[in-house]
């Protein structure tokens, strides 16, 4: 990367800005190969990992019932990914084990955990909770019931509820075998005698690391954990698994078979990843505008750091004539909703967001993520955050596709925090110019218009 040293941007001034966090409360063309192996660690160690047992090449291997194979048979899903075929036989095998599971954005995490449920729950008992799952945000917990209800649409008497603000009624309170919430809500519920919880016999957490480690939630998490039957099945999933949480997460969810990938496998390589070199702060605006005509060529997602900066490059952006939309906390529930979905219909192909949607939005028409601002935390905001920025370009690169992630440096602080990732994961960043703009163009399109991944990329597999 080049040096940027002499270029230091003031401070912000004013008010303290709003950070969202991503802890508030399709079908696939891409091409199934295995061709590389995950770390298996057998809560049993009496089990052999690589006994063909733990380990299937089909959905029908796997013996689930008919109705939920010709739901999957309906997604198009026609092999297992890695994390599927791995995880899954340890998952739904007796006794019930816990798991602790990793694998890249978008490698299907979803689904596995999904299935396991869609398993476990006896549907003649349709409005007794029998599976609760929990994810960071409302979106996600809306896109999870979303794949429940596409791969369990043949299980007649199947009811999935989310338990997120607004969607369960004081009257009638929780009445669905499968409950997928928000943290907040779902506690609020058990406690307001609005949802049985005496019968479930799963708890999966998505985004575990982020849902454990964060005060807030992982707070909630414990205490949600201590209403529910001592002999729940647990399943924590994520991408990343820093080891602090890790730890934690082993205590949360003791005995588990755990996945793991190692730290130079987590990045997705169908997603190139490149950095712009703005002048400073001020300058980014601009660079972001030129880029306008190659982020409409599929969908994008600009991260930034503050509520207050999505406002303002949304209002400028739209009285330059471009049209975005920006989703962030501060919006009402509904309004949210709407939001997204008009960027999942591909209504609005340029949406500009906080943290909030950071982890597990799933838009495989996504094609470029840019990091207006480098993902930070800690006190100050003074540490990179190494985990959001592997969440957040891994809303492109979505299952096998590729795409195209841009970072913005502008000052010391920026260029330093993104080296920093780079190094923590190892990967090579291309650097962009904002004064050679045909080679950007370039960079970007190579990618964008390739519409297969690169013959040396082995997509969905893990530690690819
Ligand atoms: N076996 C499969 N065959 C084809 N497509 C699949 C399969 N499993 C999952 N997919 C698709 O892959 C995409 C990504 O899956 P998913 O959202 O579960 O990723 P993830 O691993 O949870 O990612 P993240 O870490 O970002 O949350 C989804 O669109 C899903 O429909």
């Amino acid at each position: 990367m080049a040096d940027l040293a002499s270029r230091i941007s003031k401070p912000e001034e004013g008010a303290a800005p709003q950070v969202d966090d991503p802890t508030e409360g399709a079908n696939s063309v891409g091409i199934v190969e295995n061709a590389y192996d995950v770390e298996v660690k057998l809560a049993d160690l009496q089990n052999d990992a690589e006994s063909p047992l733990f380990s299937v090449q089909s959905f029908e291997q796997l013996g689930l019932p008919k109705a939920i194979n010709d739901g999957l048979l309906a997604m198009n899903f026609k092999k297992p990914s890695k994390i599927q075929e791995r995880a899954l036989p340890l998952m739904i095998s007796d006794p019930p084990t816990n798991m602790i599971a990793q694998s890249q954005s978008g490698t299907g995490k979803t689904a596995a955990f999904v299935l396991t449920c869609l398993a476990r729950v006896d549907l003649a008992k349709p409005q007794q909770p029998q599976a609760l799952l929990l994810a960071p945000s409302r979106e996600l917990a809306r896109q999870i019931q979303g794949v429940v209800q596409t791969i369990g649409q043949f299980c007649e008497n199947l009811i999935v509820q989310a338990a997120i603000p607004g969607e369960v009624s004081r009257e009638t309170g929780v009445r669905a075998s499968i409950v997928v919430g928000t943290p907040g809500t779902v506690m609020d519920l058990i406690r307001r005698r609005q949802f049985d919880v005496s019968q479930l016999k799963l708890l999966v957490i998505d985004e575990a690391d982020n849902m454990l480690d964060q005060q807030g939630l992982g707070e909630q998490c414990v205490r949600v954990k201590t209403l529910l039957p001592k002999t729940i099945q647990i399943l924590l999933f994520s991408a990343t698994f820093p080891d602090n949480v890790h730890r934690f997460a082993q205590q949360f969810a003791p005995k588990a078979n755990e996945i793991k990938l190692r730290h130079t496998e987590l990045t997705v390589k169908g997603i190139s990843q490149m950095y712009m070199d703005c002048p400073d702060e001020g300058q980014k605006y601009d660079v972001l505008c030129k880029l306008y005509g190659l982020m409409t060529i599929g969908s994008s997602v600009i991260f930034v750091r503050t509520r207050e900066s999505a406002n303002e490059i949304q209002r400028r952006m739209e009285a330059d004539g471009h049209k975005v939309s920006a989703l962030h906390g501060a919006f009402e529930g509904q309004n949210r909703d709407a939001l997204l979905d008009d960027f999942r219909s591909g209504r609005s192909k340029v949406l500009i967001t906080t943290n909030v949607l950071a982890r597990g939005i799933d838009v495989s028409s996504v094609s470029m993520v840019i990091n207006y601002d480098i993902p930070m935390k800690g006190p100050g905001a003074g540490v990179p955050d190494y985990e959001t920025y592997l969440h957040r370009i891994g809303r492109t690169g979505r299952f096998g596709r590729v795409g195209v992630s841009i970072s913005f440096v502008c000052d010391r602080r920026s260029y330093e925090a993104l080296s920093d990732i780079a190094n923590h994961y190892g990967i090579d960043l291309v650097q962009l110019s904002p004064d050679d703009w045909d080679l950007t163009e370039k960079h970007v399109q190579d990618v964008i218009k390739s519409s297969r991944a690169r013959p040396d990329y082995a997509p969905n597999a893990l530690g690819n």
